[in-house]
């Protein structure tokens, strides 16, 4: 069986990565592309892709549902779309692979409820890559020892939200074998605003963002006379199709949202 996938920011950094994954990949056909705006009738038409890639561009979600019938819609949009794209996609009965970072809890759990609801499957993968996922991993068996936490996340300078979904998830899955505890002491106080990052249950988030970084980060261990670092580099977007090619293929087979490739892997 062939899977029928959509792209919805298709014309972006890991949208484009995946537009040329998915039509090099046996057993998956690219159907269509969604976009915000009129950028063109078809791929084709945009420089950026092979002349040959007739693949029709939509501006309305449900419209591209109801002329091009695909089976996955991947999302590689921004915080601000994903949430519809990915309502959208479910009430129409197309599963969603969501790269897109950015989410609301509340968002997440009521597309966890509509998902059960209509037996859709979706998954939200805050990091595709596998090196980060197993970074993600260590960082939660190492913080059963180690609770003294921070992370830092760099990023290129071009990401909207912050911290980042890895950067957020590492540190909620930390906190499944960690008691909120304040790290430091209690006199500590921040004379420039910031200075000490974001408070996660009393880990600190650090966020960097320079040119040239792709996606990259460090959970730092602290302990007497110790530190324990666990560090992960994507340097191309590359790194992350393995990923999106296994959630286009698992997402077929689930009736529900996961959240986090560590759940299926
Ligand atoms: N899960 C993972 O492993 C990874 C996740 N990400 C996440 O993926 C998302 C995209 O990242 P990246 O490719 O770097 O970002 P880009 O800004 O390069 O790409 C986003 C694209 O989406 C387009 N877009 C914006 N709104 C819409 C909309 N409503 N419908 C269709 N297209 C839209 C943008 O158009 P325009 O530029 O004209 O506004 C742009 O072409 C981010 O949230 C990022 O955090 C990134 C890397 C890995
Ligand atoms: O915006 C990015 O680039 C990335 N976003 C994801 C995140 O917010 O964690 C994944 C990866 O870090 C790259």
């Amino acid at each position: 069986m062939t899977i029928r996938v959509a792209i919805a920011g298709a014309r972006g950094k890991m949208g484009s990565e995946a537009v040329k994954t998915v039509c090099n990949r046996d057993g998956m056909e690219l159907v269509a592309a969604l976009d915000y705006k009129h950028v063109g009738e078809s791929l084709a038409e945009l420089e950026m892709f092979p002349p040959n890639l007739d693949v029709p561009i939509f501006t309305d979600l449900t419209q591209l549902i109801t002329e091009t019938n695909p089976d996955v819609l991947i999302d590689l949009t921004n915080p601000q779309s994903v949430y519809e794209h990915t309502k959208v996609a479910m009430l129409h009965n197309v599963r969603t692979v969501v790269g897109t970072t950015g989410f609301t809890d509340e968002q997440l759990e009521e597309l966890t409820v509509l998902a059960k609801e209509n037996k859709i499957g979706c998954i939200i993968a805050p990091n595709f890559a596998i090196g980060a996922i197993l970074m993600m991993k260590f960082a939660k068996e190492a913080a059963k020892y180690m609770p003294n936490i921070e992370i830092i996340e760099l990023h290129h300078d071009r990401k909207l939200d912050a911290p980042s979904g890895t950067a957020k998830k590492t540190a909620q899955m930390i906190a499944e074998v960690r008691e909120e505890r304040k790290q430091g002491h209690e006199f500590e106080e921040e004379t420039m605003v910031g200075a000490r990052g974001a408070d996660f249950e009393g880990m600190r988030i650090h966020s960097v963002r320079l040119p040239g970084l792709v996606a990259h980060q460090e959970v730092l261990f602290g302990g007497d006379g110790q530190m324990l670092t666990i560090r992960h580099d994507s340097y191309n977007r590359e790194s992350f199709m393995g990923g999106v090619m296994f959630c286009v293929e698992t997402v077929m087979t689930l009736e529900e949202l996961v959240y986090g490739l560590e759940n299926i892997l």
